[in-house]
């Protein structure tokens, strides 16, 4: 896991916004950027001065048009994101609301859409989506997510497959670990399936004492919301 050592981090946001009634989960095709042809959540880079949940609450205004309110805000969990060779990890902040209010609209970088939760179109989202998502629209959380990505070798015109070896795995009696070896996984250059990278492993916590505020270098969660 060498590869995977990181130095610094860098703090972004996630917001699922959930119909409970209808089982549906506010999603946005990201036109550009980092994620560019997925469907994600709402959120981004939290700025000089602003708190996570302030910076969450902005992204989700700028990309999908619409407000929440302090109260029915909730933190869902902690994602890390790790990437090989890479010393910056992405420690993203991950909040859910079942009400909004203002009127949902499409911006430059993102198209919103309400997907059923039996739709989601896991596919064409991040790959680790599909093992924590179901748990948030499932009201698991808190939960503490630790993902780790090699970047699949780019080919320009044709489709290719590319096998990823997973990890070896480091057990620890307070992680749960799971490794995966993902085989065949096709993409385009142009449009990714499920992204430019491959999850190669995986660490996933849900029964936590609290809800986690800060991740330690180390990994392993440093504070707790209070
Ligand atoms: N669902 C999911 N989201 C992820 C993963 N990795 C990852 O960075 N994200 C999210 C976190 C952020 O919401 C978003 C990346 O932020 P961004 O680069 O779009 O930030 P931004 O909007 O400030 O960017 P920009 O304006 O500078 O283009 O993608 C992942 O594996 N799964």
């Amino acid at each position: 896991m060498e590869s995977f050592t990181i130095t610094s981090k860098k703090v972004l946001t996630l917001v699922l916004v959930i119909d409970k009634a209808e089982q549906k989960v506010l999603l946005g095709y990201k036109k550009r950027g980092f994620g560019a042809h997925l469907w994600n959540g709402f959120g981004g880079k939290v700025e000089p001065g602003e708190t996570t949940r302030e910076g969450a609450l902005r992204e989700l205004e700028e990309e999908a048009g619409i407000t929440v309110k302090t109260e029915d805000f909730k933190k869902a969990g902690i994602l890390l994101f790790q990437f090989e060779n890479d010393p910056v990890a992405l420690e993203t902040h991950v909040y859910k609301s079942y009400e909004y209010q203002g009127l949902i609209r499409e911006c430059e970088e993102m198209r919103p859409q309400w997907f059923a939760f039996a739709d989601v179109p896991y596919d064409q989202m991040w790959e680790d989506d599909r093992i924590w998502l179901p748990m948030l629209l499932n009201g698991q959380d808190p939960f503490y997510g630790r993902m780790y990505f090699k970047r699949k070798p780019v080919e320009d015109t044709k489709e290719i497959e590319t096998t990823v070896t997973s990890v070896v795995n480091t057990s620890t009696s307070t992680h749960v670990n799971h490794s995966t070896t993902m085989t065949g996984t096709s993409f385009t250059t142009a449009q990714p399936k499920s992204g430019p990278f491959a999850m190669c492993d995986y660490q996933l916590e849900h029964s936590l004492q609290g809800v986690p505020r800060e991740i330690a270098l180390d990994g392993t969660i440093a504070s707790f919301e209070n």
